[in-house]
C-alpha cells in the first residue's frame, strides 16, 4: 500500500469531528472521499497532509510516517486545496519556481511541463501576473499547476473541479488518468457523484466523521442505484 491511514480521529475546538477513520489506498489507484456537507471531507484531508492534528491514529505514506518526520513525509505528496493559497507577493511563474525549488525539479523538466501545463489550462499571458490580478478560476488554475509539477507518490486534491471552466477540467481529468497510469496515488474529495463513476477505482463514505461504506467504485454505484429506486 502507498497511503495507509489508520484508526484517525480529530477534534477542533473540543468537538470531535472525525472518528476513528482508517484507509488505504495504492499504486495507481484514485480515492474518492464522499459524504454530504460537513461529513468531514476537507478535515480528514487536511489531516493527512498534516495541516490539523490528530488526537490519536496513525498515516503514513511508503511507510513514511507523517509523525516520525514530518520534512520527509511532505516530500511524498502534492496538495491542491479546495480555496487557492496563493502568495500575494508571487507572480504565476515565480509560484512554478517555488514548487521547482521545493520538489527538486530539473530544469528542463520544469521547463516542459509549465509549458504544457500553463498551455493547457490557458493561462500563458498571466505568466507575470499577481494573484490579486487573476480570477477566482485562474487563481485556481495556478494552484492546480503547482500540484501537478512534481512527481510524487500521492496526489491529493480537495474539489478538484470546482472553479475551472469545462476545458480545464477536461484536460485535468485526462491529467488525472495519465498520472494514475504512471503510477501515482490521487486522493480527491467530490461533490459530482458522475466524476466519482468515471473517474474513482475506490471510494470512501464518510458521515458524521465516520467512514459509513468503503470499497470498489462499482460498490458505491450499486448503493447510489439503491437509493434511486
Ligand atoms: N476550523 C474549524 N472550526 C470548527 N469546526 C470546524 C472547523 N473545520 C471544520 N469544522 C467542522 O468539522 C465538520 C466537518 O467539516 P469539513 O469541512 O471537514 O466537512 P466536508 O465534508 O469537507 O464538508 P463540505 O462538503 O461542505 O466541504 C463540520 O461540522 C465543520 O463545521
Amino acid at each position: 500500500m502507498v497511503l495507509r491511514v489508520e484508526g484517525c480521529s480529530v477534534e477542533i475546538g473540543g468537538a470531535q469531528i472525525l472518528h476513528d477513520v482508517s484507509l488505504e489506498a495504492g499504486r495507481g489507484e484514485i480515492l474518492a472521499l464522499v459524504g454530504h456537507n460537513g461529513a468531514g471531507k476537507s478535515t480528514l484531508m487536511k489531516t493527512m497532509i498534516g495541516m490539523r492534528d490528530k488526537q490519536s491514529g496513525s498515516i503514513a505514506i511508503h511507510q513514511e510516517n507523517i509523525d516520525d518526520h514530518l520534512k520527509g513525509y511532505k516530500r511524498m505528496f502534492s496538495y491542491i486545496p479546495e480555496e487557492p493559497l496563493l502568495f500575494s507577493e508571487l507572480t504565476t511563474l515565480q509560484h512554478f519556481d517555488l514548487y521547482k525549488q521545493s520538489y527538486s525539479i530539473d530544469r528542463e523538466t520544469f521547463a516542459s511541463r509549465i509549458e504544457r501545463y500553463m498551455d493547457a489550462f490557458e493561462i500563458t499571458d498571466k505568466k507575470d501576473e499577481y494573484p490579486e490580478a487573476l480570477s477566482k478560476g485562474m487563481r485556481q488554475k495556478v494552484q492546480t499547476i503547482c500540484a501537478l509539477l512534481p512527481v510524487v507518490p500521492v496526489l491529493f486534491i480537495d474539489e478538484p473541479f470546482m472553479g475551472l471552466d469545462v476545458y480545464a477540467g477536461k484536460f485535468l481529468e485526462e491529467e488525472l488518468n495519465r498520472k494514475k497510469e504512471e503510477g501515482m496515488t490521487i486522493v480527491l474529495t467530490t461533490h459530482q457523484l458522475e466524476k466519482v463513476k468515471t473517474l474513482a477505482d475506490t471510494y470512501v463514505m464518510l458521515k458524521n466523521g465516520s467512514v459509513s461504506s468503503y470499497g470498489p467504485v462499482e460498490f458505491f454505484e450499486m448503493l447510489e442505484r439503491r437509493k434511486d429506486q
